[in-house]
């Protein structure tokens, strides 16, 4: 196959898990979650069983299952479905990736290994490239997200002819504040078709200017519409109303993280917002509080980002 497939860019929602009260996957609601992404919030990529979407804390049974589920109901309806097959051992991760190309996945993305870590970036590489290999006709993203892995090896380095060893290399998902680094990605990849994809939501801006193809992110799930508002306005070089975007989508994350915020607060406020129920999390992540929600709630509403029928209805959360 030749690379680059079609690029991936604009917004790519990390998505939820949802589960039924008993901790089980909902995989009933996966079809309607791609239908309200679409439908009322522009997002038409998504980035499976990562962060958000609690893989690491799913088997690989569940993975594999979760993957399949979003492929298919996403079908003609989605551009581009990103696997994050990553996992603390290279066999496990090879088996999710060589299952995202038989299911026909657009991609997949691998985190670096977060127990036994690797002490620099030949070693990081390796474990990449076996994986990549596992699955050599899908795009292949780097998941950098040094705070999580505890993995310090700079992304401008790890790029740095990363694609004599892993011919599939196609970018990079960038889960750090340094705009050092990810502007140096961006900077020494010029001539190359690398997606370079921001993952800090409440800094998206800045990582436009520096040169961002695109971002992934949990709050692409419901804060799409508004976030797509925001690189249009940059689009069109209107940066001042691009910011104006950026601070009231930065009113809502800060308000949220002064309360802590987390994969779990990310399905309360999603179910709140969708009216599709997330369920909670998965061990060891606690459940939302109701005061969280009801905290949440109220800012979405004074900020004007809620506008769901569910919620004006009055359906119970
Ligand atoms: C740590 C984390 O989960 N980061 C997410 C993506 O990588 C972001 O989408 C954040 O949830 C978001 O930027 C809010 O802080
Ligand atoms: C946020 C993100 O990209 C993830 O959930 O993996």
């Amino acid at each position: 196959m030749a690379f680059p497939k079609k690029k991936l860019r604009g917004l790519v929602a990390a998505t939820i898990t949802p589960m039924t009260e008993n901790g089980e996957i909902n995989f009933p609601v996966i079809g309607q979650y791609v239908d309200y992404l679409v439908k009322e919030q522009g997002v038409k990529n998504i980035f499976v069983n990562g962060t958000t979407g609690e893989g690491l804390s799913l088997s690989v049974s569940e993975r594999r299952q979760v993957a399949e589920e979003w492929v298919n109901q996403g079908r003609n309806k989605l551009d581009q479905v990103v696997i994050h097959v990553g996992a603390l051992n290279v066999k496990e991760s090879q088996e999710l990736a060589q299952h995202a190309a038989e299911i026909g996945a657009d991609g997949i993305a691998v985190i670096a290994p977060f127990f036994f870590k690797s002490q620099n970036k030949d070693a990081l590489i390796s474990f990449l490239r076996e994986v990549a290999a596992a699955a050599p006709t899908l795009p292949f993203y780097y998941y950098h997200m040094p705070s999580m892995t505890g993995v310090k090896i700079r992304a401008e380095e790890l790029l740095d002819g990363i694609q004599d060893k892993i011919p599939t290399f196609q970018g990079l998902k960038f889960t750090d504040t340094d705009l050092l680094d990810f502007g140096q990605c961006v900077d020494q990849n010029h001539q190359r078709q690398f997606a370079l994809l921001f993952g800090v939501d409440e800094q998206l801006l800045s990582a436009l200017v520096m040169g961002a193809t695109g971002a992934v992110g949990s709050t692409y799930n419901y804060l799409g519409k508004k976030t797509n508002q925001m690189l249009e306005a940059f689009e069109q070089k209107d940066l001042a109303s691009a910011l104006s975007y950026q601070f009231r989508i930065q009113r809502f994350i800060n308000y949220v993280i002064k309360l802590g915020f987390g994969v779990s607060q990310t399905k309360a406020i999603m179910t709140l917002v969708s009216g599709i129920p997330m369920g909670p999390p998965r061990l060891p992540l606690q459940k939302a509080t109701q005061e969280f929600t009801a905290k949440a709630e109220a800012k979405l509403k004074s900020l004007d980002f809620l506008s769901s029928p569910s919620v004006k209805e009055g359906k119970p959360l």
